[in-house]
């Protein structure tokens, strides 16, 4: 079920189109990656969503609320990349502005408060907080409306090896509890471990791909035939599919692994090397940007 749609948003800057007329739908309690090199219209593209830019053409809504209707932002967080406390003001300040704007009690600021563990120093003045901390607090002032979708601006900079695990996890738990996330970031690793489906935006365009990383990826195994034989011998009264790749290794899915190497032994064969192919994001992004030399034919739908 789809909760936000974008379509046909459209944004120049002067006149360069950094948003060609893109259009897509956010599933309830997906995460999806936004990636793209410097400058390629990630944070543009959330800012537009947001309202916060003008825009030459589109529409976005959420539960068909449209982002012109102060609603909206009932609906819909943001987590920007750059940094818009105020200094004077506790934690705690900030959380009951938001609080009192939406309705909210005090046991909804306690709730969030402990859900991303800033108790410590929730009453101290935001000056005094450490960069993670204020990550932490911005991320406290996204959740406190209990939104349907979250945007999140390379919410992964600057944060140590502590906070990023706890901002992994936790949205991962906001996913479970059915909130949309899309979040953008150059950190490939940490999408991989956190979702599948990654978007890429390119010229101004939105590609979409569900990628299928390591734990499906098919197995290469190499192996030294019975004298005078060929792969193709081996395999032809097999009823499994043959794969050959161009440096003579054979090919299997995950699950049939197993069975590619018992009738491989059965035929005679030595088994020389099985190995699961390391294709991950990092080389697909390579891949999708022209970055590699041997460019792949993965497909990626626009
Ligand atoms: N206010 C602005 N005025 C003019 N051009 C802008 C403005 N904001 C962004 N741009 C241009 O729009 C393009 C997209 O910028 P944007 O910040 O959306 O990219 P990004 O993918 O978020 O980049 P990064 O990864 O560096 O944060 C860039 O070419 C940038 O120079």
């Amino acid at each position: 079920m789809s909760v936000l749609t974008v379509n046909q948003l459209t944004k120049k800057y002067g006149k360069r189109k950094v948003l060609q007329g893109i259009s897509f739908e956010i599933p309830k309690g997906e995460v999806i990656g936004l990636v793209g090199p410097n400058g390629a219209g990630k944070s543009t593209l959330m800012r537009s969503m947001l309202a916060l830019e003008e825009v030459e053409q589109g529409s976005v809504t959420v539960q068909g609320v449209s982002n012109q209707n102060p609603d909206f932002f009932k609906y819909v967080s943001f987590l920007p990349s750059d940094n818009y406390l105020y200094m004077q003001l506790t934690g705690h300040d900030h959380l009951a502005f938001i609080a009192n704007i939406y309705g909210l009690e005090q046991q909804d600021i306690d709730e969030v408060v402990d859900k991303i563990g800033i108790r410590s120093y929730v009453n101290q003045p935001v000056k005094s907080y450490s960069y993670g901390m204020r990550q932490h607090l911005l991320t406290a002032l996204c959740i406190l409306t209990k939104p349907l979708v979250i945007l999140m601006d390379e919410p992964f900079n600057g944060l140590d090896p502590t906070s990023t695990i706890e901002l992994k996890q936790l949205i991962r738990t906001l996913s479970a509890e059915g909130i949309s996330i899309l979040v953008s970031t150059h950190n490939l690793d940490i999408l991989e471990d956190l979702t599948k489906t990654i978007w890429f935006i390119k010229e101004g365009k939105l590609f979409k791909a569900t990628i299928e990383l390591d734990g499906n990826m098919p197995y290469e195994i190499e192996v030294i035939l019975p004298e005078g034989c060929t792969l193709n011998q081996i395999m032809s009264n097999s009823t499994l599919p043959f794969n050959e790749t161009e440096n003579g290794l054979l090919t299997a899915s995950t699950h049939a692994v197993e069975m590619y190497l018992e009738w491989l032994l059965k035929k005679g064969s030595k088994i020389v090397r099985v190995q699961q192919s390391d294709a991950n994001l990092e080389k697909i992004y390579m891949d999708f940007y022209g970055l590699n030399a041997e460019t792949s034919k993965k497909e990626f739908e626009e």
